[in-house]
Order: C-alpha cells, then sequence, then structure tokens
C-alpha cells in the first residue's frame, strides 16, 4: 500500500525531570518543534506498573460487548465512546475528560459495569493529573524555545485556562490484510487540535508523522518514553514557530494495539492571536485571530482524514490567505 520506503525519524529526547535547559538544547528542542513538531520525553515520573494497570483496565473495557460500550456513544448523551467505523474500522476510543478525570471515568463505569468497582476511575485520576502537570512542563518548555522572558510575559495571561482531556484508543488486530496489503491505516492523517498531545504507545508501534516533503516517517516506540507533539492551536498562537504535523497510525502486524493520547487545549472562548513578540518585526502574521470553538466546530462538521484533499487544517480557516505558503 505504502509507495515510499519508510524510515524512523529520529526525535530529539528531552528530560522532563531537569528543570534548566541550556542555549544548545534549547535550541535543538525549537529546531525539533519547528520541523517536526514532535519530540519524546523520559523521566515523566509515570511508572511501568501505572501504564500496566491502565492498559489492563482499558482491555477489559473494550472487550466488552459492542451493545455495551454503545451505551457510552456516538448516539447516547454521554458521547464518551467512539466505536468501530467512525475513524476507522480498527479504531474504537474512550474518553475522559479533566480536570475532574475520577468523575468522567466513574460516569462511563458506571454505565459500563454492573458491579461498583472505582480502581478505572482512581488510576485515570492518578494518569490524568500526572498529564495535566506535564502539559504545562511542555508548554512553558515551548515557550522558552521560542525565545527569552516569554514564559513570565505569556504563560500566565494566555495559557492558565487551558484544559485536558485523555482519549483511550484501542486498535484491533488487523486479521485479514488483503494479499497486496502489508498495512492498514488505524487512524488516518490528521493533525490535532490540541496546544500540545502527549501519547503513550504501547511497543507495538504504527504512529507515523508526515515530514513537510509529504513523507511518512515512523515514529518508533521508545521503551520508558512518552510522545509529545504540538496540535493546531499553539501552531496558530506561534505563527508556525511551533508545527502541528500530520500524523497517522498504520496496523501492520495481527495484532491488537493500545495507546493514550492527551490533548492539553485551550478554553473555548480563547481568541487566539499570535502576540508580537512572537511574531518577531521581520516577520508576516499568518493568522487572522480566531476563537477557539469556531475551529472546533469547522473541523468537526467537515468529514475526517480528507486534508489532502480538501482544505481543513487550521490554515484554511484561520490563514491569511495572501501570506500563505504551501509546504507542501
Ligand atoms: O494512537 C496513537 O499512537 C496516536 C493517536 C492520535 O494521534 C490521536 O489520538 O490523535
Ligand atoms: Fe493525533
Amino acid at each position: 500500500m505504502s509507495e515510499i520506503p519508510q524510515t524512523s525519524v529520529k526525535l530529539p529526547m528531552l528530560d522532563i525531570s531537569q528543570p534548566i535547559l541550556h542555549p544548545s538544547s534549547l535550541s535543538s528542542l525549537a529546531e525539533a518543534f519547528k520541523t517536526w513538531g514532535f519530540l519524546h520525553i523520559t523521566n515523566h515520573g509515570i511508572s511501568k506498573d501505572l501504564f500496566r494497570k491502565l492498559y489492563s483496565l482499558s482491555n477489559g473495557l473494550f472487550s466488552l460487548p459492542s451493545d455495551t460500550k454503545l451505551k457510552l456513544g456516538p448516539f447516547s448523551s454521554a458521547k464518551t465512546y467512539t466505536p468501530h467505523f467512525i475513524a476507522s474500522p480498527f479504531f474504537e476510543s474512550l474518553r475522559v475528560s479533566g480536570p475532574k478525570f475520577f468523575e468522567s471515568a466513574q460516569t462511563s463505569a458506571n454505565v459500563l459495569f454492573d458491579q461498583h468497582n472505582s480502581e478505572f476511575s482512581e488510576i485515570l485520576q492518578e494518569y490524568g493529573s500526572k498529564m495535566t502537570e506535564l502539559s504545562k512542563k511542555i508548554v512553558k518548555i515551548a515557550l522558552m524555545s521560542l525565545g527569552d522572558g516569554l514564559v513570565k510575559k505569556f504563560y500566565e495571561s494566555e495559557f492558565q485556562n487551558c484544559h485536558g482531556y485523555l482519549r483511550i484508543n484501542n486498535y484491533s488486530a488487523p486479521e485479514s490484510l488483503e494479499d497486496h496489503e502489508d498495512e492498514v491505516e488505524g487512524l488516518g492523517m490528521h493533525t490535532d487540535m490540541s496546544c500540545v498531545t502527549i501519547v503513550y504507545q504501547d511497543e507495538i508501534g504504527g504512529l507515523q508523522v508526515r515530514s513537510k516533503e509529504g513523507k511518512w516517517m515512523d515514529i518508533s516506540p521508545c521503551e520508558g518514553t512518552l510522545v509529545v507533539n504540538i496540535g493546531d492551536m499553539f501552531q496558530a498562537w506561534s505563527n508556525e514557530k511551533l508545527r502541528s504535523s500530520e500524523h497517522r497510525v498504520i496496523l501492520k502486524q495481527p495484532v491488537n494495539r493500545f495507546s493514550l493520547a492527551y490533548f492539553w487545549c485551550f478554553e473555548d472562548e480563547k481568541v487566539i492571536f499570535a502576540p508580537d513578540d512572537v511574531v518577531g518585526e521581520e516577520n508576516v502574521r499568518i493568522y487572522k485571530p480566531f476563537v477557539c470553538l469556531d475551529y472546533l466546530k469547522f473541523r468537526e462538521s467537515n468529514e475526517r482524514g480528507k486534508f489532502e484533499k480538501v482544505g481543513f487544517t487550521v490554515r484554511d480557516f484561520a490563514g491569511i490567505k495572501q501570506q500563505a505558503k504551501c509546504d507542501s
């Protein structure tokens, strides 16, 4: 199915437990943010045991009969469950919203399970809280990479109302790969609408990022690390000094794949407008100001996964047309 041989991208590894960054590591981060919009983080403080528990509890949940899971969406009031055949035939997911991850998880668990058990919700509260702390750190590091003094100037005023939600993703095994196919799409090409996203992928692999030249590159799983990527909102806010890259998930093996994606987002009513300090004197502004929710609605109302055919990106939504440049 793939015409171009795939290769792995070498992303910088950021030790998130270290507060002080040398100018040289900041500039290599700035370069990675601009070129790929992706990096790995290590020493994130989430134990193997927590991942193991989350995996096993989620597995139990996704193994429930379809009828049970469909009580949570997409046509019920809860709308936390996305069944197969919405994003792809292989993809299903459960959404857990912050900051009260316990309550959000428990609301879903109460619908799914007869017996009352709060273990799932407790684990999600722990994971969600840790993701929230990590997201705040990552936003600050991204601001540091954009220039001196920007954390002080913009972190509180622009990012203090951010909120997060988690998507637990289950990719079922593609059992019958057609003769001519050696892989199928588990999740089609998209950009995230967040400021930043933190992804845990299991050892199966399959996450890919699209280079500026349009080449798909593997983001190989690396034990003990998490993948961080920039979303559309931060791309627009940074006047594209931070890149929200297209990515997808492909399934090459007849096995189940599990991932967790945590989205750290601006509040719905926020007006996104790149500050002058970020745009810089010699640069042109690439985006018109826009309200966050309006972009979310624009994306929702368009068919998913068709970015290459029709303009459904944040550039198409709020890009200043005469200044817009084309990446591919
Ligand atoms: O499953 C993955 O590794 C990534 C998922 C993803 O890109 C998303 O949920 O937006
Ligand atoms: Fe994504």
